[in-house]
């Protein structure tokens, strides 16, 4: 059976710790045209907060993951689709490579696997918290980042890399650096997208996009857009 990433386009990223734009609903955001939707973000994460936002989109026809940023904000809920897991590749820090599962696996004292999906993060704008959060060395050329594609991958056998600009649109041939070291594994790219030309720009590079700000921004119709152009691509 093929993992579901493997078919999307489009994941919409709804943060927990921002709201909607005035006037629009869950049911708004579920209907953009979204293959998928992940619940995460780095900053004011609690697992009140995730709960909320997982259960706000329970209902409508659409995949939810939820995208922890620590052990502690994880959600057992029968509306999630499953868990993508985060391990940054040029954290500075190892905790964000292996020790917050580590924690996570004792805690627990075992974990659903099968629910479970790890994505190989690769962090790329020093500006945005998730870099500060997990100390990145975002100081990468083209060259680093589709070597460390190629090991998340042939080394540790990630079925996700994700290259993680958020808050700025990325470099493409960055981007198409990374497609090209990867075999099989499925290319996310996150980061500034915030319309049809954006999502169609990165979209001929990346295997998925992820659109986050802009829902909390600009709302559902500029989303809609940007499927629009993922779609295309
Ligand atoms: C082991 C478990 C369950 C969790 C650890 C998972 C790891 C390693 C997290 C570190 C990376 C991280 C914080 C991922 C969260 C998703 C993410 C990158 C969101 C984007 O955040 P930003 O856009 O930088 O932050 P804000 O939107 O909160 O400003
Ligand atoms: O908020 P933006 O810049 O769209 O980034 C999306 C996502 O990659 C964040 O984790
Ligand atoms: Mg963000």
């Amino acid at each position: 059976m093929s993992a579901a990433w493997e078919d999307w386009n489009h994941i919409l990223k709804l943060d927990p710790d921002k709201d909607l734009v005035e006037g629009e609903t869950f049911e708004d955001v579920c209907a953009t045209g979204t293959d998928a939707i992940e619940i995460g973000g780095t900053l004011g994460m609690t697992e009140e907060n995730m709960r909320e936002m997982i259960q706000a989109c329970a209902d409508y026809d659409v995949p939810i993951y939820q995208e922890p940023s620590n052990p502690s904000v994880v959600v057992d809920s029968d509306a999630l689709d499953g868990y993508l897991i985060p391990t940054v590749f040029n954290a500075g820090d190892i905790f964000w490579v292996t020790g917050a599962h580590k924690e996570w696996v004792r805690i627990e004292g075992g974990l659903d696997w099968d629910r479970t999906t790890t994505e190989a993060y690769i962090v790329l704008n020093p500006e945005a918290s998730v870099a500060e959060y997990t100390d990145a060395n975002c100081d990468l050329t083209t060259d680093d980042v589709s070597a460390y594609a190629e090991v998340a991958e042939k080394m540790f056998g990630q079925k996700i890399v994700y290259l993680e600009y958020s808050g700025m649109l990325g470099d493409p041939e960055t981007v198409q650096a990374a497609a090209d070291a990867l075999e099989e594994a499925t290319l996310f790219y996150g980061g500034g997208i915030h319309d049809y030309e954006s999502a169609n720009l990165m979209a001929e590079h990346a295997d998925v996009v992820v659109v986050g700000d802009l829902v909390h921004d600009e709302g559902v119709d500029a989303v809609a857009r940007t499927v629009d152009g993922a779609n295309d691509a």
